[in-house]
């Protein structure tokens, strides 16, 4: 039974929160130490549901791994790599989109690979046809098993030009950890560029991986037949940055986010600054603040990098309830990711969401029946509700409404904020929250 979060409104956040390692890199880069020969040490690991995920689903498959979670140095060791059995691959899946990424590596150390139906947020459809269709080009062989897909490479893998119809991460994530080791040149055009996916190229690059980044979203990987492990500190979550400094603005506080980096952030502060939110920078971090007076409402649209991220969306969108105006926001990564406005319009928030695309991007959600645009008219004041957290970001969001709101909320669900921020109960303690955590009935 889940736990129940008691949160009393109204009191600014203030304080420092540290961030580790990207939930978007970090469990991708301890996917690709299965590629290597000898051991890979990862750094800056952070202690979040999805890097357990991915602990217990390598050492299934014989991986030796090893963690300080004080230090956040994680040691993976995959000499012993071996097959392990679908059920229990399926029992340790989790709620993460992970899996999918270890068919490259598993066909290149194993041989083959199961592939349990996958969790993560429920904010689309959220298909793996370009995976797949990806897999194939190398000539692997995909057939569908229940609860899964198993995949293997008789023939083995080999180079291949390949283009994908839109710039999906973990589609470029499955492409770069499958050519790394196969046969010939790979050319990939329609990669996604986002910096998890820079990283993880670095952590290959470590290994021993011949990839060159060329202008257009082209991305050319050279095929090496052996790699070895690599020593990498992985960069720092943007998202759970951005999250912190959404929640500085709406509860009116002042938050440093030890381990914020700028330039991976640069979308995000143009917006912060726009809407009226303060931001200093130095060498360690990012303080984010409300510097006073009113926020200022704007037109926002979620794109791939370089563009918003669509994973500060739903943040971003709480501040908008606060901001004085008519803001419009145009989700076009995901189809569904506004079903969280329905905890925030309870609340108080005055949000439409409409099924035409309220933007200039070019967006594959027009005319196909998905609540994809947002209206937002502020401000309001924000008023204490029960919410069940729906996901990831969504939950976050809900969280920061709840500690700006007059009154109390009850929040259950939370334990889903784990699988993307670490310690958050403690960091919202440490920034002068008042919350009580009691167990779920
Ligand atoms: C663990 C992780 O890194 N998650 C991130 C990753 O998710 P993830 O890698 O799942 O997201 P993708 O970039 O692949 O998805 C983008 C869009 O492409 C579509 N698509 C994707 C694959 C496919 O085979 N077919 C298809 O149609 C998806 O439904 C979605 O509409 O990138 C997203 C976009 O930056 C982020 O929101 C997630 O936080
Ligand atoms: C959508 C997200 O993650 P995932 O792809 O892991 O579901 C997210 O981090 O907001």
């Amino acid at each position: 039974m889940g736990s129940v979060l008691t949160i009393r409104g109204g009191v600014p956040l203030t304080g420092k929160v540290p961030v580790r390692g990207a939930k978007n890199l970090v469990p991708k880069a301890m996917v690709a130490a299965l590629l290597g020969n000898s051991p890979s040490l990862l750094r800056n690991v952070p202690e979040i549901k999805d890097v357990d995920v991915v602990t217990s689903l390598l050492k299934l498959h014989g991986v030796e791994v090893t963690k300080d979670p004080v230090t956040g140095d994680l040691l993976m060791d995959p000499q012993n790599a071996k097959t392990a059995a679908s059920r229990d691959i399926d029992a340790h899946a989790g709620d993460s989109r992970i899996p999918i990424l270890l068919c490259g590596p598993l066909m290149h150390s194993i041989g083959e690979a199961f592939i349990p139906d996958l969790g993560g947020c429920k904010i689309g459809d959220r298909p793996i046809d370009y995976h797949l269709q990806m897999l194939r080009n190398f000539g692997a062989l995909v057939e569908k098993r229940p609860g899964g897909i198993a995949i293997s490479a008789p023939k083995g893998l080999k180079g291949a030009k390949l283009d994908l119809p839109y710039p999906s991460v973990g589609a470029t994530e499955q492409v770069l950890l499958t050519a790394v080791r196969a046969e010939g040149i790979t050319e990939l055009s329609g990669a996604a560029v986002e910096p998890e996916i820079l990283d993880l190229i670095a952590v290959l690059q470590k290994m021993g991986a011949i990839i060159t980044v060329q202008t257009d979203r082209v991305i050319r990987i050279e095929g090496v037949p052996e790699l070895t492990g690599y020593n990498h500190r992985a960069l720092p979550d943007r998202n759970e940055a951005a999250s912190w400094a959404s929640a500085a603005l709406v509860t009116k506080g002042d938050i440093y986010v030890e381990g914020a980096n700028q330039q991976d952030l640069t979308a995000f502060l143009n917006i912060y600054r726009k809407i009226g939110g303060a931001f200093d920078v130095d060498d360690d971090g990012i303080r984010f603040y409300h510097p006073g007076g009113s926020l200022n409402p704007l037109v926002l649209e979620t794109d791939v990098h370089p563009g918003f991220m669509t994973d500060w969306q739903q943040p971003v969108v709480v501040a908008l309830s606060q901001a004085e105006g008519v803001s419009i926001v145009h989700e076009t990564v995901y189809e569904n990711r506004f079903g969280f406005t329905e905890a925030l319009i309870r609340m108080g928030a005055n949000i439409q969401v409409h099924r035409e695309c309220l933007g200039s991007i070019p967006c594959r959600f027009g005319q196909r029946n998905f609540l994809h645009s947002a209206v937002i008219s502020g401000p309001v004041q924000l008023k204490g509700a029960e919410i069940d957290i729906p996901d990831l970001r969504g939950g976050f969001s809900h969280l920061i409404a709840a500690l700006a709101a007059e009154g109390t909320s009850r929040v259950t669900g939370v334990e889903l904020i784990n699988r993307g921020y670490e310690h958050f109960l403690d960091k919202l303690e440490g920034l002068g929250a008042d919350f009580d955590v009691a167990a779920g009935k």
